[in-house]
């Protein structure tokens, strides 16, 4: 568990970030979203102390952050950023096994684990494990970067904008893959973003940040249907409010009793989907099947279109 108490950080007479609380709970996935300059990035250096608190603690699992030495704690800590940080002079391969080699890991478990992360991240270990950064696309390179930060399995993740320079639908694989690997692993991620949808898709809680202070702080159903200021509404985008609420289900939940023609759609096919689908193919209802093809049911226009209003 994060505890963030009281956080503030000021530059001269400028405040960066004003005062922020915030609990993040072990194995659960936080997103910060916010103007540009409203202080995200400055608030998640402080957990690995890249920049120094003014006022506030961090404690890690009640462990005050300010008692550690700086290289233990960052030790800890995955980092991941946009522009990737990665060593120009160490190949993808060394890159990725930064943090293990540190650790004291032996050769043949780094060796398996940069394979497996390459791997995981759609790169041939054969072909680029032995490339040099510059060698690799920006989207590339930033799939290295998010690899490096994973390698020792960090009970902590921090993202910066990790998924910024990938096409949508890499990013959107990157995405699952990386809400698989915490669910697998439990890891505990805080993760920055200007992508509102990437947030809503991975975030467990939102955090929504304006001019250095923390305005609410929930899970993304509670934000879009209750935004604690007009801001929060803004940002969260009130015109896509109903299919941003549909995406947080899946047609699992709303699958009812009943024969329909046509396709069927899965039953992990998100409720935004479902209801695209319905509206393309002029359908009133789709069959429902399960990862095997089994008929579970069938999901309705009708019961998709209640669902995404607001909760009377
Ligand atoms: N070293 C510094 N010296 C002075 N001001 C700084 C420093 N670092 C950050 N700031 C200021 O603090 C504010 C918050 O910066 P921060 O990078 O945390 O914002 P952000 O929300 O991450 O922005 P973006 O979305 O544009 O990356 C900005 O106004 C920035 O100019």
């Amino acid at each position: 568990m994060i505890e963030i108490e009281h956080l503030t950080r000021t530059y001269g007479p400028f405040t960066a970030v004003d005062d922020v609380s915030l609990t993040i709970e072990a194995g659960t996935i936080t997103v910060i979203v916010g103007t540009s300059g409203s202080g995200k990035s400055t608030l998640m250096r402080m957990v690995n102390r890249l920049v120094e608190p003014t006022a506030g603690r961090v404690l890690i699992d009640g462990e005050d952050t300010a008692t550690l030495a700086v290289h233990e704690l960052r030790r800890r800590i995955g980092y991941a950023i946009q522009n990737h940080g990665l060593f120009p002079h160490r190949t993808v391969a060394q890159n990725i096994a930064t943090v293990p080699a540190l650790l004291g890991w032996d050769r043949a478990r780094i060796a398996a684990r940069v394979e497996e992360l390459l791997t995981l991240f759609q790169l041939d270990p054969a072909q680029f494990g032995r490339r040099y950064p510059h060698e690799l696309s920006g989207g590339q390179q930033q799939r290295v970067g998010v690899a490096r930060a994973l390698a020792a399995e960090p009970k902590l993740m921090l993202m910066d904008e990790p998924f910024g320079a990938l096409d949508p639908v890499i990013r959107a694989k990157a995405q699952d893959d990386l809400k698989d690997i915490q669910r697998k692993l439990g890891t505990t991620i805080l993760l920055v973003t200007h992508d509102m949808e990437e947030a809503i898709r991975l975030g467990d809680r939102i955090a929504v940040m304006d001019g250095g202070r923390l305005l609410q702080c929930a899970p993304p159903a509670e934000i879009l249907i209750h935004p604690a200021t007009a801001f929060v509404g803004e940002l969260i985008g009130t015109g896509d409010r109903p299919f941003r609420l549909l995406s947080l289900a899946t047609a699992a939940e709303m699958v009812e009793p009943g024969a329909a023609e046509g396709t069927a759609v899965a039953a992990s096919a998100d409720l935004r989907d479902v209801f695209a689908e319905l509206l393309w193919s002029r359908r009133p209802a789709a069959p429902v099947v399960d990862a095997a093809g089994n008929g579970l049911g069938r999901v309705t226009l009708e019961a998709l279109i209640a669902r995404a209003g607001r909760p009377a």
